[in-house]
Parts: C-alpha cells; sequence; structure tokens
C-alpha cells in the first residue's frame, strides 16, 4: 500500500484550505503506486489526487515534473495537471513533505494489454513527445548509463543469491551498452515510465497518461524501447511482435521514425531491459522486511533482456 505518510484530518483542512477546491468530503490512500504517498480527494468541488512526495523523489525536480504536467495539459494531452493554490503555487508543503493536488483522471489501466492498447499507446507517446518539445525545462534522465553504473556498483555483490551468474551478466550488458550506445538522435521530454499501470483507458479510448515521476530529457526514441519492454511481452514471456508492430507504427503516423532511430532500437530496448533489472535488483536487494510494497520481479527483465539481445534489427520489432 502506497501511503507513507498519514495525513491528520485537521492538517488536510488547513491545507485545502489554501485553495479554491472546496471543502474536503473525503481522502482516501491509494493502494497502487510505489513512489510517494497518493490520496483520492473529493471536495464539495470535484475529485483530486494529493500527492506527498517521499523520501526517492528529489524535491528540485519536483518544479520539473509539475511543469511538465502543466505544460501537457494546456497543450491538449490528456493528463493531470497541477492545481494550484490561490496564491499561484502548486508546490506546497504538508506533514513536512513535499506535496501537491493534481487534477483526476477517469480510466482503468489495462490489466492484460491487447492490441489495439498498445496502437493507441504508440499515438498518444507520440503526442506527448510533439507536445514536449518546447517545454523549457530539462531534466537528464539519471536512470540512464551513468545511473546503471552506479546500480551495478550496489547490487554487483549480492546479484547472484538472485540469479547465479547474474553479475556477471549485468557487468557484460552494461559493457556492451556504453560502447554501443547511440549519440545523435533526437532529444526532448520522455515519459520514461510508460508502463500499463501509467496509462488510462475507458472502453476503446485512451483516457490519459499519468505519473509523470520519472519525466527527463532523453532520446525520444528510447521511449518507444522502454514500451517495448512494458507492453509488448505476453505473460509467459514470449514477444508479441504484432503489439510491438502496432505501437511502432501508429507512434510513427504521429512522429516518424528516422532510419538511425530505427536501426537503433534493438540496443535501446536492451538498454530500457536492463534499466529495469537493475532498479529491481536494487529494490529486490534492498526493500524492509515486512514493508508493505512488494519488490516487482527483476528476472521478468533478465528473459526480455535476453530476447533483445538476439535482435539483429528493428524486424524483431515487426518492421
Ligand atoms: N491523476 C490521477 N487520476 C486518477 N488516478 C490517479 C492519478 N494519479 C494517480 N492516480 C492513482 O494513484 C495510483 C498511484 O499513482 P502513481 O503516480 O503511479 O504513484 P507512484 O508515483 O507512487 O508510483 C495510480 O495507479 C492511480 O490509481
Ligand atoms: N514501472 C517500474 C516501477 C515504477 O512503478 P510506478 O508505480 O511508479 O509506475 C517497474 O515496473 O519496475
Amino acid at each position: 500500500m502506497a501511503v507513507y505518510t498519514e495525513v491528520p484530518d485537521g492538517e488536510l483542512a488547513a491545507f485545502v484550505k489554501a485553495y479554491d477546491i472546496g471543502e474536503v468530503v473525503s481522502c482516501k490512500g491509494i493502494a497502487e503506486g510505489v513512489e510517494n504517498s497518493n490520496f483520492l480527494m473529493r471536495t464539495t468541488k470535484g475529485s483530486y489526487i494529493l500527492t506527498l512526495y517521499e523520501k526517492r523523489v528529489n524535491r528540485s525536480d519536483l518544479p520539473f515534473f509539475l511543469g511538465l504536467m502543466e505544460h501537457l495539459a494546456a497543450k491538449g494531452l490528456s493528463c493531470p495537471t497541477p492545481i494550484k493554490a490561490r496564491d499561484g503555487e502548486a508546490l506546497r508543503e504538508l506533514c513536512g513533505r513535499p506535496a501537491a493536488i493534481i487534477s483526476f483522471l477517469e480510466g482503468m489501466w489495462p490489466r492484460r494489454p491487447t492490441e489495439r492498447h498498445c496502437q493507441l499507446l504508440g499515438g498518444a507517446m507520440a503526442d506527448l513527445h510533439i507536445k514536449g518539445r518546447d517545454f523549457a525545462l530539462k531534466r537528464p534522465n539519471n536512470l540512464s548509463l551513468a545511473g546503471w553504473r552506479t546500480l551495478v556498483a550496489n547490487t554487483k555483490d549480492r546479484a547472484d543469491e538472485v540469479s547465479p551468474g547474474l553479475a556477471d551478466t549485468i557487468q557484460d550488458e552494461l559493457a556492451f551498452l556504453e560502447k554501443n550506445w547511440p549519440q545523435d538522435l533526437e532529444v526532448g521530454v520522455i515519459h520514461a515510465d510508460l508502463f500499463p499501470d501509467n496509462v488510462f483507458f475507458l472502453g476503446d479510448r485512451l483516457s490519459g497518461l499519468i505519473d509523470f515521476y520519472f519525466a527527463c530529457t532523453d532520446f525520444l526514441v528510447y521511449d518507444v524501447a522502454i514500451c517495448l519492454n512494458a507492453w509488448c511481452f505476453e505473460q509467459k514471456g514470449e514477444f508479441n511482435v504484432t503489439k510491438a508492430k502496432l505501437m511502432i507504427e501508429s507512434y510513427a503516423k504521429l512522429r516518424p521514425l528516422p532510419e538511425a532511430e530505427l536501426a537503433a532500437m534493438p540496443v535501446l530496448a536492451r538498454g530500457g531491459a536492463l534499466r529495469f533489472l537493475l532498479t529491481r535488483l536494487y529494490d529486490w536487494l534492498n526493500h524492509p522486511p515486512g514493508a508493505f510494497v512488494s519488490p516487482k520481479d527483476p528476472l521478468e527483465y533478465l528473459k526480455k533482456l535476453r530476447f533483445h539481445q538476439q535482435a539483429k534489427s528493428v524486424a524483431a520489432y515487426g518492421l
């Protein structure tokens, strides 16, 4: 359950008084999510999400995340927008934590993504990339090559506890990626964690994207590579090439993919797999006993990495 900080009623009422959103009718902790404390808050004027940013979110990154949501929502992307208090500030403090209220988005995330979901996702991701082009703030991706090196250093001594030989596999993969990571692809704002639980649907419509707290400035097509990992493998681990093809094709209808981006896809997909393998491995090895958030399986991403290691070209993804 991702509520790390409880908010007493009195403090909440005082906090909400700074806004023009009516009075609190109810406020319930949301079980999903892992990073922050989230509450579904209903007021006399509507529904909102209240987020208290916890330890892993760097306070200095919050203006980037909140500014990005505001920018994208103002351009018509369906995503939450930060609600400003009467003094014009969206980022405030509650119970000793940085906190913000964002708009509530209708929809459900797909427990079993279909081909149609993947197709709709491709278009929404391209839309995000296009609408983010004129966002003024920058945030380097701290979970790219340099960040992976640090995570490898922090996990290598115990990686083999999770699977024998894992430390060497990871070390070899990092060396490969350091040599082969592309250089000159288009850079812009990426979501960087566009997993099914961060994409909402209502019937046959994609109703919105949430959770911009890993968003950063990186190769746009790296977001596509992350989504190949997160959306296109079936539950038993087999790759669904139809899902990949539909996702990439609908993306490319809005933002055509240059030859260099297509050629880089297998390497970027390997990078995406290593990124989630490493963060999951770190969390697996370091989660405190009795913690209420269960760590996700790192080995799911080892299997995905092995698939991408066999990919000779973008043809492996149906193109
Ligand atoms: N703007 C929103 N509208 C509706 N539900 C939301 C919104 N933001 C978050 N949620 C709900 O809160 C859950 C956790 O949010 P998320 O941002 O993914 O948390 P975390 O960053 O802690 O992983 C989501 O799965 C969703 O159920
Ligand atoms: N998508 C990541 C974990 C981050 O979780 P989120 O709730 O912030 O989307 C993974 O699957 O490893």
